[in-house]
Protein backbone atom coordinates (compact mmCIF):
# COMPACT_ATOMS: atom_id res chain seq x y z
CA UNK A 1 0.00 0.00 0.00
CA UNK A 2 1.17 3.40 -0.63
CA UNK A 3 -0.02 5.78 2.32
CA UNK A 4 -0.96 4.61 5.71
CA UNK A 5 -2.22 5.64 8.58
CA UNK A 6 -2.28 4.56 12.02
CA UNK A 7 -4.35 5.36 15.20
CA UNK A 8 -4.24 9.80 14.04
CA UNK A 9 -5.38 11.93 16.50
CA UNK A 10 -5.93 15.91 15.60
CA UNK A 11 -6.19 18.77 17.74
CA UNK A 12 -6.92 22.23 17.30
CA UNK A 13 -6.49 23.52 20.31
CA UNK A 14 -8.45 21.89 23.06
CA UNK A 15 -10.65 20.85 20.12
CA UNK A 16 -10.52 17.21 19.36
CA UNK A 17 -10.94 17.13 15.17
CA UNK A 18 -9.88 13.54 14.10
CA UNK A 19 -9.97 10.96 16.03
CA UNK A 20 -8.17 6.92 15.90
CA UNK A 21 -8.17 7.61 12.30
CA UNK A 22 -6.78 4.47 10.83
CA UNK A 23 -6.64 3.85 7.22
CA UNK A 24 -4.92 2.04 3.87
CA UNK A 25 -4.72 3.51 0.44
CA UNK A 26 -3.25 0.67 -1.82
CA UNK A 27 -1.08 1.94 -4.83
CA UNK A 28 -3.58 3.01 -7.88
CA UNK A 29 -6.90 3.11 -6.39
CA UNK A 30 -9.18 6.22 -6.21
CA UNK A 31 -10.36 7.34 -3.02
CA UNK A 32 -12.74 10.06 -2.01
CA UNK A 33 -13.77 10.86 1.81
CA UNK A 34 -17.17 12.48 2.08
CA UNK A 35 -19.08 13.48 4.97
CA UNK A 36 -20.52 16.97 6.53
CA UNK A 37 -19.72 20.55 7.16
CA UNK A 38 -16.59 20.20 9.58
CA UNK A 39 -16.81 16.71 9.73
CA UNK A 40 -12.79 16.99 9.51
CA UNK A 41 -11.92 16.01 5.32
CA UNK A 42 -9.85 19.11 4.98
CA UNK A 43 -7.79 18.00 7.99
CA UNK A 44 -7.11 14.47 6.93
CA UNK A 45 -5.74 15.61 3.95
CA UNK A 46 -3.65 18.14 5.48
CA UNK A 47 -2.30 15.29 8.22
CA UNK A 48 -1.79 13.08 5.57
CA UNK A 49 -0.16 15.48 3.59
CA UNK A 50 1.97 16.76 6.91
CA UNK A 51 0.78 19.89 6.47
CA UNK A 52 -0.20 19.47 9.72
CA UNK A 53 1.16 17.25 12.89
CA UNK A 54 -0.94 14.60 14.53
CA UNK A 55 -1.68 14.62 18.23
CA UNK A 56 -0.74 11.40 17.83
CA UNK A 57 -0.19 8.42 15.75
CA UNK A 58 1.44 8.38 12.41
CA UNK A 59 1.34 8.53 8.72
CA UNK A 60 3.40 6.37 6.58
CA UNK A 61 4.42 6.79 2.93
CA UNK A 62 5.02 3.23 1.74
CA UNK A 63 6.76 2.09 5.05
CA UNK A 64 8.25 5.51 5.40
CA UNK A 65 7.30 7.56 8.39
CA UNK A 66 6.30 10.61 6.95
CA UNK A 67 7.47 12.88 9.52
CA UNK A 68 11.17 11.57 8.72
CA UNK A 69 11.34 12.20 4.94
CA UNK A 70 13.08 15.00 3.67
CA UNK A 71 10.45 17.76 2.13
CA UNK A 72 11.46 17.74 -1.16
CA UNK A 73 11.23 13.83 -1.89
CA UNK A 74 7.55 14.10 0.06
CA UNK A 75 6.75 16.71 -2.91
CA UNK A 76 8.54 14.69 -5.30
CA UNK A 77 6.21 11.30 -4.45
CA UNK A 78 2.59 13.88 -3.34
CA UNK A 79 1.33 16.31 -4.91
CA UNK A 80 -1.38 18.33 -2.94
CA UNK A 81 -4.44 20.90 -4.11
CA UNK A 82 -5.60 22.15 -1.37
CA UNK A 83 -8.90 23.81 -0.97
CA UNK A 84 -7.84 27.63 -0.28
CA UNK A 85 -4.99 28.90 -2.20
CA UNK A 86 -2.75 32.04 -1.68
CA UNK A 87 -3.37 33.13 -5.43
CA UNK A 88 -0.07 35.22 -6.15
CA UNK A 89 -1.34 37.93 -8.28
CA UNK A 90 1.46 38.70 -10.65
CA UNK A 91 2.85 35.54 -12.08
CA UNK A 92 1.27 33.74 -14.96
CA UNK A 93 -0.15 30.75 -15.73
CA UNK A 94 3.14 28.91 -16.83
CA UNK A 95 5.18 30.02 -14.27
CA UNK A 96 2.04 28.75 -11.88
CA UNK A 97 2.51 25.31 -13.64
CA UNK A 98 6.36 25.77 -13.54
CA UNK A 99 6.21 25.41 -9.79
CA UNK A 100 5.40 22.28 -9.90
CA UNK A 101 8.69 21.13 -11.37
CA UNK A 102 10.95 22.69 -8.48
CA UNK A 103 10.58 19.59 -5.87
CA UNK A 104 12.20 17.41 -9.19
CA UNK A 105 15.37 20.58 -9.30
CA UNK A 106 18.53 20.09 -8.08
CA UNK A 107 20.35 23.04 -6.37
CA UNK A 108 20.83 25.94 -8.33
CA UNK A 109 19.52 23.64 -10.89
CA UNK A 110 17.06 26.04 -13.77
CA UNK A 111 14.26 24.61 -15.83
CA UNK A 112 15.43 22.07 -19.09
CA UNK A 113 13.73 21.25 -22.27
CA UNK A 114 12.23 18.16 -20.15
CA UNK A 115 10.16 20.52 -17.34
CA UNK A 116 9.24 22.84 -20.19
CA UNK A 117 7.93 19.91 -22.22
CA UNK A 118 5.84 18.30 -19.18
CA UNK A 119 4.75 21.90 -17.88
CA UNK A 120 3.37 22.35 -21.48
CA UNK A 121 1.55 18.57 -21.15
CA UNK A 122 0.33 19.46 -17.75
CA UNK A 123 -1.28 22.67 -19.58
CA UNK A 124 -2.80 20.81 -22.39
CA UNK A 125 -4.22 18.14 -20.06
CA UNK A 126 -6.15 20.75 -17.82
CA UNK A 127 -7.18 22.60 -20.95
CA UNK A 128 -5.95 25.87 -20.23
CA UNK A 129 -3.74 26.67 -23.43
CA UNK A 130 -5.51 29.43 -24.39
CA UNK A 131 -5.10 30.92 -20.86
CA UNK A 132 -1.29 30.28 -20.34
CA UNK A 133 0.04 33.62 -20.39
CA UNK A 134 -2.35 35.55 -18.51
CA UNK A 135 -2.24 36.51 -14.92
CA UNK A 136 -3.47 34.05 -12.58
CA UNK A 137 -5.55 37.48 -10.91
CA UNK A 138 -7.49 37.50 -14.24
CA UNK A 139 -8.65 34.12 -14.43
CA UNK A 140 -12.69 33.36 -13.21
CA UNK A 141 -12.02 30.82 -9.70
CA UNK A 142 -12.44 27.99 -12.11
CA UNK A 143 -10.26 28.66 -14.68
CA UNK A 144 -7.56 29.18 -11.44
CA UNK A 145 -8.86 25.97 -10.56
CA UNK A 146 -7.74 24.36 -13.20
CA UNK A 147 -4.36 26.05 -13.54
CA UNK A 148 -3.69 24.75 -10.32
CA UNK A 149 -4.52 21.24 -10.51
CA UNK A 150 -1.69 21.51 -13.92
CA UNK A 151 0.82 22.61 -11.52
CA UNK A 152 -0.13 19.33 -9.22
CA UNK A 153 0.55 17.50 -12.54
CA UNK A 154 3.58 19.18 -13.39
CA UNK A 155 5.01 17.68 -10.04
CA UNK A 156 4.16 14.07 -12.01
CA UNK A 157 3.76 12.72 -8.98
CA UNK A 158 2.66 9.28 -7.27
CA UNK A 159 0.06 10.01 -5.05
CA UNK A 160 -2.54 13.48 -5.94
CA UNK A 161 -4.16 14.58 -2.87
CA UNK A 162 -7.33 17.42 -4.09
CA UNK A 163 -9.80 19.23 -1.80
CA UNK A 164 -12.42 19.82 -3.17
CA UNK A 165 -11.16 20.03 -6.79
CA UNK A 166 -14.76 21.01 -8.27
CA UNK A 167 -15.12 23.90 -6.36
CA UNK A 168 -15.97 26.88 -8.63
CA UNK A 169 -15.93 24.63 -11.77
CA UNK A 170 -19.37 24.60 -13.50
CA UNK A 171 -20.76 20.97 -14.34
CA UNK A 172 -19.08 20.29 -18.27
CA UNK A 173 -15.85 21.29 -16.16
CA UNK A 174 -16.94 19.72 -13.03
CA UNK A 175 -16.98 16.19 -14.75
CA UNK A 176 -14.06 17.31 -17.07
CA UNK A 177 -11.73 17.51 -14.50
CA UNK A 178 -12.89 14.57 -12.55
CA UNK A 179 -12.61 12.35 -15.79
CA UNK A 180 -8.64 13.32 -16.14
CA UNK A 181 -8.00 12.53 -12.67
CA UNK A 182 -9.84 9.02 -13.46
CA UNK A 183 -7.76 8.59 -16.89
CA UNK A 184 -4.25 9.67 -15.05
CA UNK A 185 -5.10 7.11 -12.43
CA UNK A 186 -6.00 4.75 -15.41
CA UNK A 187 -2.96 5.40 -17.67
CA UNK A 188 -0.17 6.67 -15.09
CA UNK A 189 -1.22 4.12 -11.56
CA UNK A 190 -1.81 7.68 -9.94
CA UNK A 191 -3.22 7.05 -6.31
CA UNK A 192 -5.62 9.65 -6.01
CA UNK A 193 -7.44 10.85 -2.40
CA UNK A 194 -9.74 13.60 -2.83
CA UNK A 195 -12.46 15.29 -0.97
CA UNK A 196 -15.91 15.47 -2.74
CA UNK A 197 -18.82 17.05 -1.79
CA UNK A 198 -20.99 15.78 -5.09
CA UNK A 199 -21.46 12.47 -3.57
CA UNK A 200 -23.19 10.76 -6.41
CA UNK A 201 -19.62 12.26 -8.44
CA UNK A 202 -17.38 10.55 -5.62
CA UNK A 203 -19.09 7.07 -6.15
CA UNK A 204 -18.81 7.39 -9.80
CA UNK A 205 -15.18 8.14 -9.88
CA UNK A 206 -13.90 6.20 -6.79
CA UNK A 207 -12.98 3.02 -6.06
CA UNK A 208 -13.30 3.45 -2.52
CA UNK A 209 -15.38 5.90 0.06
CA UNK A 210 -13.96 6.83 3.09
CA UNK A 211 -17.02 8.74 5.51
CA UNK A 212 -16.06 10.77 8.27
CA UNK A 213 -18.08 12.08 10.62
CA UNK A 214 -17.54 13.70 13.52
CA UNK A 215 -13.85 13.29 12.82
CA UNK A 216 -14.20 9.56 12.88
CA UNK A 217 -14.31 7.17 9.95
CA UNK A 218 -17.83 6.09 9.90
CA UNK A 219 -17.08 3.87 6.65
CA UNK A 220 -14.41 3.25 4.03
CA UNK A 221 -15.71 0.70 1.47
CA UNK A 222 -16.44 0.68 -2.25
CA UNK A 223 -18.95 2.83 -3.28
CA UNK A 224 -21.69 -0.32 -3.89
CA UNK A 225 -21.55 -1.03 -0.13
CA UNK A 226 -21.29 2.62 1.25
CA UNK A 227 -24.49 3.96 -0.23
CA UNK A 228 -27.63 2.87 1.50
CA UNK A 229 -30.75 4.86 3.18
CA UNK A 230 -28.47 4.50 6.90
CA UNK A 231 -25.69 6.54 5.50
CA UNK A 232 -28.39 9.38 4.07
CA UNK A 233 -29.69 9.42 7.23
CA UNK A 234 -27.41 9.03 10.11
CA UNK A 235 -24.43 11.00 8.44
CA UNK A 236 -26.07 13.85 6.22
CA UNK A 237 -29.41 13.92 7.75
CA UNK A 238 -31.67 13.21 4.37
CA UNK A 239 -33.35 10.55 2.65
CA UNK A 240 -33.21 9.59 -0.93
CA UNK A 241 -34.11 7.32 -3.97
CA UNK A 242 -31.07 4.94 -4.77
CA UNK A 243 -30.59 3.71 -7.94
CA UNK A 244 -27.97 1.78 -10.30
CA UNK A 245 -26.31 3.89 -12.84
CA UNK A 246 -25.34 0.93 -15.50
CA UNK A 247 -24.07 3.07 -18.28
CA UNK A 248 -20.78 4.05 -15.74
CA UNK A 249 -21.43 0.58 -13.52
CA UNK A 250 -22.10 2.80 -9.90
CA UNK A 251 -24.72 3.73 -7.05
CA UNK A 252 -26.35 7.61 -7.11
CA UNK A 253 -29.01 8.58 -5.25
CA UNK A 254 -32.05 11.59 -5.54
CA UNK A 255 -32.34 13.22 -2.45
CA UNK A 256 -34.99 14.76 -0.43
CA UNK A 257 -35.26 16.47 3.03
CA UNK A 258 -36.58 14.33 5.42
CA UNK A 259 -38.62 16.56 7.22
N1 LIG B 1 -7.04 26.17 11.94
C1 LIG B 1 -8.10 25.79 12.68
N2 LIG B 1 -8.24 26.18 13.96
C2 LIG B 1 -9.29 25.78 14.71
N3 LIG B 1 -10.28 24.96 14.26
C3 LIG B 1 -10.20 24.55 12.99
C4 LIG B 1 -9.10 24.93 12.13
N4 LIG B 1 -9.29 24.35 10.92
C5 LIG B 1 -10.44 23.64 11.02
N5 LIG B 1 -10.98 23.76 12.25
C6 LIG B 1 -12.19 23.10 12.73
O1 LIG B 1 -12.00 21.71 12.56
C7 LIG B 1 -13.22 21.10 12.17
C8 LIG B 1 -12.98 20.29 10.90
O2 LIG B 1 -12.63 21.18 9.85
P1 LIG B 1 -12.34 20.69 8.37
O3 LIG B 1 -12.04 21.89 7.56
O4 LIG B 1 -11.36 19.59 8.42
O5 LIG B 1 -13.76 20.07 8.00
P2 LIG B 1 -14.35 19.66 6.56
O6 LIG B 1 -15.03 18.35 6.75
O7 LIG B 1 -13.29 19.75 5.53
O8 LIG B 1 -15.42 20.80 6.36
P3 LIG B 1 -16.09 21.45 5.04
O9 LIG B 1 -16.93 20.39 4.40
O10 LIG B 1 -16.94 22.54 5.60
O11 LIG B 1 -14.98 21.97 4.15
C9 LIG B 1 -14.24 22.21 12.01
O12 LIG B 1 -15.02 22.26 13.18
C10 LIG B 1 -13.40 23.45 11.89
O13 LIG B 1 -14.07 24.57 12.40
Amino acid sequence: MVIRAENLYVNYGEKEILKDICLKVEKGQVVSIIGPNGSGKSTLIKVLSRCIKPAKGNVYLEDENILRLPTKLVAKRMAILPQFKNTPNDITVRELVSYGRYPRLKFGQRLGKKDYEIIDWAIEKTGIVKLKDRHLATLSGGEQQRAWLAMSLAQQPEILLLDEPTTFLDISYQLEILQLVKELNETLGLTVLMVLHDLNQAFRFSDSILVLKDGQIWEYNNPNLVLNERLLKEVFNVKGHIYRDEINRCPYFIPYKAN
